[in-house]
């Protein structure tokens, strides 16, 4: 049985799922939704606490008709699906990063759910990174706040109770690769020849800009230093066998691999996704996903933290600090002119695309 996900969660999971907001130190530990850790540190908080949190942040939930992300549950073999959904090339703006947030929260929330797959209803654009509009001429106020989202949706997925499994069907730039890496597992499209290459990869040096160090250590971590420290200094993006042979992915999926149609897809993809149901991507993002979803989860969930929890705690340090540097980083004179030509050259690409 399948069913959707955008129906009201109960008050009581929305007032745990808020924590990680305020206490963002405590984020991690509440990894454990239904096992006896988890409980222990919600039970140290006290309920006027909870409450407090719940009031301050109400949490927006998305239906599935006009979601900037779209997603699905599929209860018996314990595997979701979670989306971008927003053309057209789901770059990440505040509203869509917190969209992912409050998403995989409510996929969290259902304890039959042991993995999700992160993908794209565009099929040749996983994630654009960030939303480059947002980052022009911002507001004081807004600025922080994107940030910040962006900041949370690194946390909830890094850190997530989930098994998470990228579906990269195409291109993923900065911040779209930043979630691929998040995930656990990366299965990217081989491309449709030679001339249509997705690629992957933090470019970000290419826009006059540096990742930030989070994500920059993200690429350390899975690619390894020198090769990472390389990549992020000429901005390199990969194009699929390179990013196989570099470690930027897990497997390379051509249309050749696979093209049967895969009946569990039809009752897990989204309406959405269904064109999707004989994409080889997301057949092997599915077969990958609940491969996860039989280990015993206390037992994965536990190796999930031997290697992430320092890089998260991390996080949370310096997250403030972060934010602030991001700011005045991104409203410098410079920055701004170089931002404002790349997206120059961006628009003037299309508009030749198009012509
Ligand atoms: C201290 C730290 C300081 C700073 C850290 C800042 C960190 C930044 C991380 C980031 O994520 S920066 C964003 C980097 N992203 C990019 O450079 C990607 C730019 N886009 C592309 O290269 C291409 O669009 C693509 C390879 C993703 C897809 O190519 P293609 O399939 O040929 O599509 P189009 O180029 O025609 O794009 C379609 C449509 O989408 C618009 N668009 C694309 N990317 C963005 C974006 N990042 N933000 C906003 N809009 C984007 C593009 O303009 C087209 O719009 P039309 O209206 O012309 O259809």
């Amino acid at each position: 049985m399948s069913s959707t996900v955008d129906s009201p969660i109960s008050s009581s999971k929305i007032q745990i799922h808020q924590l990680d907001r305020l206490a963002p130190r405590s984020a991690f530990l509440l990894f454990y939704a239904g096992h006896p850790p988890h409980q222990t540190m919600i039970s140290s908080l006290s309920a006027r606490h909870i409450a407090r949190i719940a009031r301050q942040q109400p949490l927006r939930l998305f239906s599935s008709q006009d979601s900037l992300v779209v997603t699905n549950v599929h209860e018996e073999s314990g595997v979701a699906v979670l989306a971008m959904n927003r053309p057209p090339a789901n770059s990440l703006s505040l509203e869509l990063n917190e969209a992912i947030s409050t998403s995989l929260k409510q996929i969290e929330s259902n304890p039959k759910i042991q993995s999700v797959i992160l993908a794209s209803s565009n099929p040749t654009i996983f994630s654009a990174g960030l939303d480059i509009t947002e980052l022009i001429s911002p507001s004081d106020e807004r600025l922080p706040k994107f940030w910040n989202s962006l900041q949370q949706v690194y946390i909830d997925l890094y850190g997530s109770r989930l098994a998470t499994v990228a579906a990269i069907q195409g291109h993923a730039p900065a911040a779209g690769c930043m979630l691929a890496l998040a995930c656990d597992y990366r299965i990217m499209h081989g491309g449709h020849g030679e001339e249509h290459l997705p690629t992957i990869g933090f470019n970000e040096t290419q826009l006059g800009i540096a990742a930030p160090p989070w994500m920059g250590q993200l690429m350390v971590r899975t690619i390894g230093f020198r090769p990472a420290e390389r990549a992020l200094a000429l901005g390199t993006l990969f194009p699929p066998s390179e990013a196989l042979n570099a470690g930027v992915v897990d497997d390379v999926i051509t249309e050749q691999s696979s093209s049967e149609s895969n009946e569990v897809l039809k009752a897990l993809l989204p309406e959405a996704l269904q064109s999707q149901t004989s994409n080889p991507v997301m057949i092997k993002a599915y077969e990958e996903a609940a491969c996860y979803a039989k280990i015993p989860p206390q037992a994965r969930v536990a190796s999930k933290l031997v290697t992430r929890s320092e890089s998260l705690k991390e996080m949370q340090m310096t997250r403030e600090d972060d934010t602030q540097h991001f700011c005045g980083f991104i409203t410098h004179e410079v920055v701004q002119k170089n931002l404002m030509k790349y997206v120059e050259k961006m628009k003037q690409r299309g508009k030749a695309k198009k012509s």
